[in-house]
């Protein structure tokens, strides 16, 4: 029961929410129903027909229309005397400027990815209004509050960027299924249907025949004249057989590894099987493409049976054979997507064919599915546990009560016999480039790098600025705008194009730069370091930031609980952890190692059962993770699908580029 008290500061209360979706939904309901009378909704999607299973105050009927709109109109009719205000926006937008944040009592995020949320926590910290975040991914999800000056704020955590894998596991060395399914979709897929000029490491030829007229050719080419199915096996053999055998050629790759086995058609299907691909049944209906389906051909019916070598080696010529006979238009341009049936068919067997060869095990189509889309179905549940505790948080901050705030982690198996973990929040990160005025460093070649470079990779990307203003001392060396002069907009395209060193006001070793984004009124400056090489492969940007991914080490060290980030590679927050300690620590892989102590709230304190889980720390509630956290390190975990094979209880949620609502 609430109390008075409670019930006079939610009435009060003005309360922006970001996103209508899956934890939009949940959120708002509760909040009508928690008493809150005065709503700002932001969402700038429409409704789909995938947002139904999940998201209740839609319907069928609401396909095409505003989440923002439409979520408003079915709370009204339960709680018609209350003020809900929709925009059908864009939270980026100008007009949701620092102005119009300052007009809330609180923001709540029910968001879906990490760029926009960082635009509202910035606003946040420029308007002084509290954030409440939020974030699920199937079964585990999180609440985090954030108060300026008081708590971390939502970036004081480096945020990992999108998960990539050394080239050469991917082409050379793959140990775990992810990297056969990378090899499918990104290199072998978008090579034969992608781009064809494209050049990629599968056009492996042995030395002394590089150079003849034969073999300059491109493998990939079909022929003139040549038979569909003659060609799949060319390129089964190839890629299966003939690279297999020219990687193992190199003695020392494998000095330390299983040696892979080269596969050929000839040996993975029977002479008899071959001639036999795509005669079991017919396919649906050629008229409409994307019915198109080599299970189908061969009769194969469950997307959730492992095949055997040979039943993928069958799929594979099959669906090879069926983009060339019945999607022929759409070669050159294709791009693997994941409700692409046949595609998800070819990389499917492409991947299964790889990891065979590779002594990795095997995957279903679901599987593998799940894995190239990197799909993590979403939890209603989850969702509505979250928006409760949003509502939670968000009374606790209108009424000022800071020493009870709490981050909670729901998760998916109980620990300490909770499946609720709250936890107190962090203190601020001191060197947060966000919240705190530390200035940044940047390694960079100051003579090779263009200023086009630092504006992508670094402002944009990395500094996650939209509107960005560079300046040098005094000079501005860049700025977008609609208001500028022309002849200001020629000078800052040029400046684009020079190296550094060269700008109008050169940047060289030492030289402090000023990064500026008006809108979301972030000022930051970044020291230069001059830096000659870069490894290709760990610092393919050519540059490196550094500076506000070390935590401070000031928390108290007395607790017997202790977080340990590991920030990574993904856009997404880190992964908490709960040990057998009754330790919390968030697990990723990155180049920088923070740590820090985190207090368990009493609960948490008082708990006994010991049991491990992990939990997301920014995750998206529309059940999609864009990257698939898989550190070859972290064998303890496994990628978190439904219908998980491993059927085991220690699981990895992959890192989500985008954090579900
Ligand atoms: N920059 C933004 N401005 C306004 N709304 C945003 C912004 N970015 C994301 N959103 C909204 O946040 C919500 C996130 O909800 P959710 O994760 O459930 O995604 P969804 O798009 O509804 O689901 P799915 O992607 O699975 O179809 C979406 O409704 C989306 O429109
Ligand atoms: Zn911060």
């Amino acid at each position: 029961m609430a109390s008075q008290q409670q019930l006079s500061a939610v009435k009060g209360a003005k309360v922006l929410m970001v996103g209508a979706g899956g934890i939009g939904c949940e959120l708002l309901k509760t909040l009508a129903l928690s008493g809150f009378q005065d709503i700002h909704i932001i969402d700038m999607d429409t409704i789909e027909v995938s947002n139904l299973n999940r998201q209740f105050l839609f319907r069928r009927s609401h396909v095409g229309l505003s989440k923002a709109k439409v979520a408003r109109d079915a709370v009204l009719r339960f709680r018609p005397n209350i003020n809900i205000t929709p925009y059908h926006a864009n939270v980026k937008d100008p007009d949701f400027n620092v102005d119009f944040f300052k007009k809330f009592n609180v923001v709540l995020n029910g968001l879906d990815n990490l760029d926009a949320r960082r635009h509202v926590n910035r606003l946040c910290l420029a308007a002084d209004v509290p954030l409440v975040e939020s974030g699920t991914t199937g079964f585990l999800g999180q609440v985090t509050v954030h108060l300026k000056g008081k708590t971390e704020c939502y970036e004081c955590q480096p945020k990992p960027a999108p998960k990539t894998y050394p080239v050469c596991t991917i082409t050379s060395t793959p140990s775990k299924f992810v990297h056969c399914i990378v090899w499918a979709k990104d290199l072998l897929f978008a090579k034969l249907f992608g781009d064809t000029t494209q050049d990629n490491d599968l056009n492996v030829r042995s030395s002394d025949a590089a150079g003849s007229s034969e073999n300059s050719k491109d493998v990939f080419e079909r022929r003139k004249d040549e038979d569909i199915e003659d060609y799949g096996r060319r390129i089964f053999d190839h890629v299966f057989g003939y690279n297999i055998e020219m990687a193992l050629s190199n003695e020392d790759t494998w000095k330390n590894r299983n040696r892979p086995r080269p596969i050929y058609s000839k040996d993975a299907l029977p002479e008899k099987s071959i001639k036999q691909n795509g005669s079991v049944e017919k396919n649906g209906s050629t008229d409409d493409p994307s019915s198109v389906s080599a299970m189908a051909s061969l009769g194969m019916r469950s997307p959730q049976d492992v095949w055997s070598l040979m039943e993928n080696s069958k799929v594979f010529l099959e669906a090879l054979k069926l983009f060339f006979t019945t999607r022929e238009k759409e070669i050159g341009s294709l791009s693997f997507d994941k409700d692409d049936q046949l595609a998800v068919e070819f990389v499917t067997a492409a991947a299964n064919i790889r990891a065979s060869s590779f002594g990795i095990p095997l995957h279903s189509l679901f599987e593998a599915k799940g894995i190239a889309g990197n799909i993590v179905h979403a939890v209603a549940t989850t969702n509505a546990v979250i928006a409760g505790l949003i509502v939670i948080e968000a009374i606790k901050v209108l009424q000022n009560d800071t020493k009870n705030y709490r981050m909670t982690y729901c998760l998916e198996y109980p620990t300490k016999n909770m499946l609720l973990m709250p936890v107190e929040p962090f203190e601020p990160n001191k060197s947060c480039y966000v919240c705190s005025e530390t200035p940044l460093s940047l390694e960079i070649n100051t003579y090779q790098s263009k200023l086009r470079d630092f504006v992508e990779k670094i402002v944009k990307a990395k500094l996650g600025m939209h509107s960005p203003i560079i300046m040098h001392g005094s000079a501005l060396l860049y700025e977008v705008g609609d208001d500028l002069e022309e002849d200001m907009v020629a000078n800052y395209a040029a400046n684009l194009e020079k190296v550094l060193s060269e700008l109008p006001s050169p940047v060289t070793g030492g030289t402090m730069l000023t990064v500026e984004d008006m809108q979301q009124e972030l000022v930051c400056n970044v020291n230069i370091k001059h830096r000659e090489e870069f490894d290709e492969e760990k610092e393919p940007d050519g540059m490196v930031l550094v500076g506000w991914s070390q935590p401070s080490s000031t928390e108290k060290k007395e607790e017997n609980h202790r977080v340990s980030d590991v920030g990574t590679s993904n856009s997404s927050r880190p992964i908490a952890e709960l040990n057998e300690d009754a330790e919390i620590s968030t697990m990723e892989e990155t180049d920088v190692v923070p740590t820090k102590k985190r207090k368990l709230s009493t609960a948490s304190k008082n708990a006994t059962s010991p049991s491990s889980s992990k939990v997301p720390a920014d995750t998206d509630n529309h059940g999609k993770v864009e990257e698939i956290d898989d550190d070859d390190d972290d064998d303890d975990v496994v990628v978190m699908l439904d219908g998980n094979p491993d059927n085991t209880k220690t699981r990895r949620v992959v890192t989500s580029k985008n954090l579900c609502v």
